[in-house]
């Protein structure tokens, strides 16, 4: 696991598009194709805005870029509250990917579980796979609780064994969530947490240098088994860690 803090936002927000850029070329390069998922959230959108400037922009091959999102709100694409609506102004809009490779939750139908298993197959097409499909990269919140994608502490979510996408409703609003389960997201090549902001700190400290327990801190289950972790961080979210990084 790599842990690098950043003096602000700005810094780290290019070192994550330096890293997304690194992580899609080798992708490009070796299979003809990157697979990202998108978080929701406020820390990701200097991230999103960045990766849709012409010196980003112009580094990856997008035409070959499929996206998906880690959760997503119950809620018409066009919310205030939609993850994809916020990565679609900021980013996707300005990019030239293909319409049929950016595929947003269906979050906002009535059936959830129908909803659930209706992303599960897009991935799986999208992937050629029909066993648990293995993104190059997931890039991750964390809240101050320690919940990540719409995986909250305490939740059954945090125990599913078999679904790869299901429906959660979560302390945080808006609570009716579609999510990645552990089971999926622990299956990617890479994963990318970013927390900023001084209410992080306790559960950065607890998450990176606390015992494991992962239901007090979802984002502990964040553990890929053939992948790379690497967490990027704002000095005020470091605040309680005790060792240098
Ligand atoms: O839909 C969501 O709410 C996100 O996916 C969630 O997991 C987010 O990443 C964290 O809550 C951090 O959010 P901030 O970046 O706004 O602190």
């Amino acid at each position: 696991m790599d842990v690098t803090i950043f003096s602000d936002v700005e810094q780290l927000s290019r070192a994550a598009a330096d890293y997304i850029v690194r992580v899609a070329r080798e992708a490009i390069a070796a299979r003809g194709l990157f697979t990202l998922a998108l978080s929701g959230g406020s820390t990701p959108k200097k991230l999103y805005s960045l990766l849709a400037t012409e010196s980003y922009r112009s580094q990856i091959d997008w035409s070959k870029v499929e996206i998906f999102w880690s959760d997503e709100r119950c809620v018409p694409p066009d919310d205030p509250e939609s993850n994809y609506r916020m990565a679609n102004e900021v980013m996707l809009s300005k990019l030239p990917i293909p319409a049929e490779h950016i595929h947003s939750m269906p979050a906002d139908q009535a059936d959830r579980d129908a909803a659930s298993v209706a992303y599960t197959q897009e991935m799986k097409r999208t992937f050629g796979t029909d066993d648990v499909p293995q993104f190059d990269l997931i890039q991750l919140g964390m809240g101050p609780e320690g919940h990540t994608a719409s995986l909250f502490p305490h939740q059954p979510s945090l125990r599913e064994q078999q679904r790869l996408v299901m429906p959660v409703s979560v302390p945080k609003p808006p609570p009716d969530r579609l999510t990645f389960t552990p089971r999926l997201i622990n299956a990617a090549s890479h994963i990318l947490f970013l927390a900023t902001g001084a209410e992080k700190d306790e559960a950065v400290g607890a998450v990176l240098e606390g015992p494991y327990q992962s239901d007090e801190y979802p984002a502990q289950i964040v553990h890929p088994t053939h992948g790379e972790v690497t967490w990027m961080l704002d000095t005020a979210a470091a605040g309680k860690l005790r060792k240098q990084k």
